[in-house]
């Protein structure tokens, strides 16, 4: 029979008890852990992983009321609130199981035990145990889901999350392309939540943000003496994804000689630290991103051709924002609830002419400029009407942002005017001014 993957964890003062139910237990579950002191309970949940635990009631002599079990058990509840544990009493204590039963305990079994019934027992514990933390992994999807807007109307970006779907449980190496702020880090990161290993690391590394001398250190690490600031030997970011995900953000940054390395690292799954000759066997998988056109790069020699062909296994393109207008009101309104909510504004509305405003802007910056764009009108709404500060707004404003308000007022004024057609209430209701405050400015600027 092959043993259930599942982590037990036995406490009893008793060595004979901890003993034989071990040896029992180690027939059907993959790892079983004994602890014969309970102080030490929190300690060990703390550092590891255990899918249920056997608790004995009684830890002190002269104390049988069982109560010892039942401060532990609550002790338990409050770290691991989901984590079933089973009370192993004497037969004096049922009663008090009983009440521990209602009060959260999975189960009891009564000492000296039937084995055949402590295993359905703790084999009940453990499936449960599965089914919350799978419950759990399920929400803080849907929890990730929820941090982004990744519904889509768009048929490109369908493509794209059919695609994501289809390649995220695999191992396969992703290469991700497409233009600033298109959502590669978005993706890259939802992806890996897809995957079977989403409980453990994701780790991002931008090379775009790190110095080239640093690429060595901080990707592969490295032993103590390795350089001169070797002060102590040190695991690199790609080492501490051990059993996830690296998502290696602008990749084309990466040098040659570099590149050999990450090659080596890939084909072989083994890494060696700077200034080390033993190589470690590593278990991550690569995502790879890019706004570089890679294939130009490797023609021109700047890009290793054989690691391309091993970081696109698959390939992925996020459209730009303009070529997936459908998504733009979506992503629009998403922003709109996600900072009103943080700026404590009321709420305010998206409507048709503000949708269009959007739909027709080219957003150069894709998701991230739509983003900023939103966060800045929300900021300065002043009343429950949006109005859009539209990236070319802002640079007039940041344009003016030397000159003095009188002149910044001029500019508003001209733009409102010249947006409007010259019509006197609209320009003034978009300045968020009366007909009459409107018509003292245009004789201020002569207008
Ligand atoms: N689907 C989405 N839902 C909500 N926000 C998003 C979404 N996609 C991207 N964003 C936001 O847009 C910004 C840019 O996203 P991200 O960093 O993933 O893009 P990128 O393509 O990796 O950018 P760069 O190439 O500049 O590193 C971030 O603030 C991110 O939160």
């Amino acid at each position: 029979m092959r043993k259930k993957e599942a982590h037990v964890l036995i406490v009893d003062d008793d060595e004979d008890i901890l003993f034989s139910a071990r040896v029992w237990l180690k027939k059907f579950f993959s790892q079983v852990s004994c602890l014969n002191q309970p102080k030490n309970i929190l300690k060990f949940l703390a550092e590891n992983q255990v899918d249920a635990i056997l608790l004995d009631m009684n830890f002190r002599k002269g104390f049988e009321s069982g109560q010892d079990g039942i401060y532990w058990m609550n002790e338990i509840k409050i770290l691991e609130p989901q984590l079933p544990i089973i009370l192993m009493t004497a037969y004096g204590e049922v009663e008090l199981a009983v009440e521990a039963l209602k009060n959260g305990a999975s189960d009891f079994i009564l000492k000296p035990w039937d084995n055949e019934k402590l295993y359905a027992s703790v084999n009940l514990a453990v499936d449960i145990s599965r089914k919350n933390k799978k419950l759990k992994q399920w929400e803080n999807i849907t929890a990730k889901k929820n941090q982004y807007q990744l519904e889509t109307q768009s048929p490109a970006m369908k493509e794209v999350m059919n695609l994501i779907k289809k390649v995220a449980p695999t191992d396969a190496n992703v290469l991700l392309l497409g233009e600033n702020g298109t959502g590669k880090f978005v993706l890259a990161e939802y992806i890996h939540e897809l995957s079977e290993r989403k409980n453990q690391p994701f780790v991002h590394i931008d090379l775009g943000s790190l110095s080239e001398n640093l690429f060595e250190a901080e990707l592969f690490g490295y032993k103590k003496g390795a350089f001169t600031d070797a002060q102590q030997d040190y695991a690199g970011k790609i080492e501490n994804a051990e059993n996830g995900t690296v998502f290696l953000d602008e990749i084309g940054n990466l040098p040659l000689h570099l590149q050999t390395k990450l090659l080596s690292l890939i084909q072989n799954r083994k890494l060696s630290r700077l200034g080390e000759t033993k190589e470690r066997l590593l278990d991550v998988r690569f995502i790879f991103a890019t706004n570089e056109n890679l294939q130009k790069a490797v023609e021109e020699n700047r890009f290793r051709k054989d690691l391309y062909y091993r970081i696109n296994t698959v390939e992925i393109e996020i459209p730009n924002l303009r070529n997936r207008v459908e998504d733009i009101p979506t992503l629009a309104k998403y922003f709109l609830a996600k900072y009103t909510q943080k700026y404590h504004k009321p709420e305010l509305e998206l409507n048709e002419n503000l949708s269009q405003q959007l739909i027709s802007y080219s957003w150069p910056g894709n998701i991230r400029e739509l983003d900023h764009c939103i966060e800045r009108s929300v900021i300065l709404a002043s009343e429950n009407q949006l109005k859009l500060l539209m990236p070319h707004d802002e640079e007039i404003d940041q344009q003016n942002m030397s000159l003095n308000i009188e002149k910044m007022e001029e500019v508003f004024v001209k733009k409102a005017l010249k947006k409007h057609k010259g019509n006197i209430s609209l320009a003034a209701e978009e300045l968020g001014l009366s007909r009459a405050a409107l018509y003292r400015r245009l004789e201020k600027f002569e207008l």
